[in-house]
C-alpha cells in the first residue's frame, strides 16, 4: 500500500468501529442518560485519563531519539501538567466534582468496572510490549476525537441541566491538543509502516484500541443500562 492508501485504510477502520457509534455514547449525547448513568461514564472514564500518563511514559522511555522524545512528552505535560493543580487528569476531576460525585471515591478507584479496568490496562500493556510502530499506530483513535469531542460538549450542553460549560473543560485544550498529537502519530507510520506486515500490523493496532474504548462501553450499557446487570464492588447509584 502507498502511505495514501494506508492512511484511508486507518479512516475506514475509524468509521466504522470508532466509539462515536457505540450505542452508549449515542445515548450519552442525545441526552437519554440520566445523572446516575452520566456519572457512571465520568468514573470510569478517569480510570482511562488517570492511565493514559503512564501509557505514554512506557512509550517515552522506549523512544530512540530526542527529537522522538520531545514530541512525546508533550502528551505528559497535557495530562499530568506542569504544576499542581493543571493538566488533563485534574480537569477531569472537575468533571466528575461538577457531576457531584465523591472525589475520594474516585481517585480510589474501588468502584471501577471490572471490565473498565482490564480494557484500560491492556491499552498500557499493549503500549508497553508491543513495536514502537504499532505502539505509535495505537493513539490514532485521536484521528477521530475531536469530533465526537464538539458533538459531545454541544449535546450535553444542551440536553442536560446538571452539566455547565465548566464541568466540561476537560475537552476546550483536547480540541487542539488532539490533532496535533494525531498528526504527528499519523506522520510517524506513514513514514514508518513500509512493508505489509508492518501495514498489517498498524491497521491491527488501531483495530485494537478501538476495541479497547468499544468494551468500556459495552460494559457500561451492560451495567447502567440494562436493570440489574451492576457487578458486585462497582458504583452503585444511591
Ligand atoms: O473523549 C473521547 O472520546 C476521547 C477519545 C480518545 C481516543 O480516541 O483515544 C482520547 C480522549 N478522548 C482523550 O481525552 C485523551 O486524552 C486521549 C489520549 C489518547 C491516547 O490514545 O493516547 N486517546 C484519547
Amino acid at each position: 500500500m502507498s502511505p495514501d492508501q494506508l492512511e484511508a485504510a486507518l479512516r475506514q477502520i475509524g468509521a466504522e468501529r470508532y466509539h462515536n457509534l457505540h450505542p452508549f455514547h449515542r445515548a450519552l449525547h442525545d441526552g437519554r442518560l440520566d445523572r446516575i448513568q452520566v456519572q457512571a461514564w465520568a468514573l470510569n472514564r478517569y480510570y482511562y485519563q488517570s492511565r493514559i500518563p503512564a501509557k505514554d511514559a512506557t512509550l517515552l522511555a522506549r523512544l530512540p531519539t530526542p527529537e522522538l522524545r520531545r514530541e512525546w512528552r508533550l502528551r505528559l505535560i497535557d495530562h499530568d501538567g506542569d504544576a499542581p493543580g493543571t493538566g488533563g487528569v485534574t480537569r477531569w476531576l472537575a468533571l466528575t466534582d461538577g457531576l457531584g460525585l465523591d472525589r475520594d471515591l474516585v481517585v480510589s478507584l474501588d468502584a471501577l468496572l471490572p471490565a473498565t479496568r482490564f480494557a484500560v490496562d491492556a491499552y498500557v500493556s499493549f503500549v508497553r510490549e508491543r513495536s514502537i510502530l504499532e505502539a505509535i499506530a495505537s493513539s490514532l483513535t485521536e484521528l477521530f476525537s475531536s469530533s465526537i469531542i464538539s458533538e459531545r460538549v454541544a449535546g450535553m450542553l444542551r440536553h442536560y441541566d446538571f452539566v455547565s460549560p465548566e464541568t466540561l473543560s476537560y475537552f476546550t485544550p483536547r480540541l487542539l491538543q488532539a490533532p496535533r498529537d494525531s498528526d504527528f502519530a499519523l506522520a510517524y507510520v506513514r513514514e514508518h509502516a513500509r512493508t505489509s506486515e508492518q501495514q498489517a500490523a498498524v491497521l491491527d493496532a488501531l483495530r485494537f484500541k478501538c476495541s479497547v474504548l468499544w468494551s468500556m462501553l459495552d460494559a457500561l450499557e451492560h451495567a447502567y443500562v440494562t436493570p440489574g446487570h451492576v457487578p458486585p464492588g462497582a458504583f452503585r447509584p444511591t
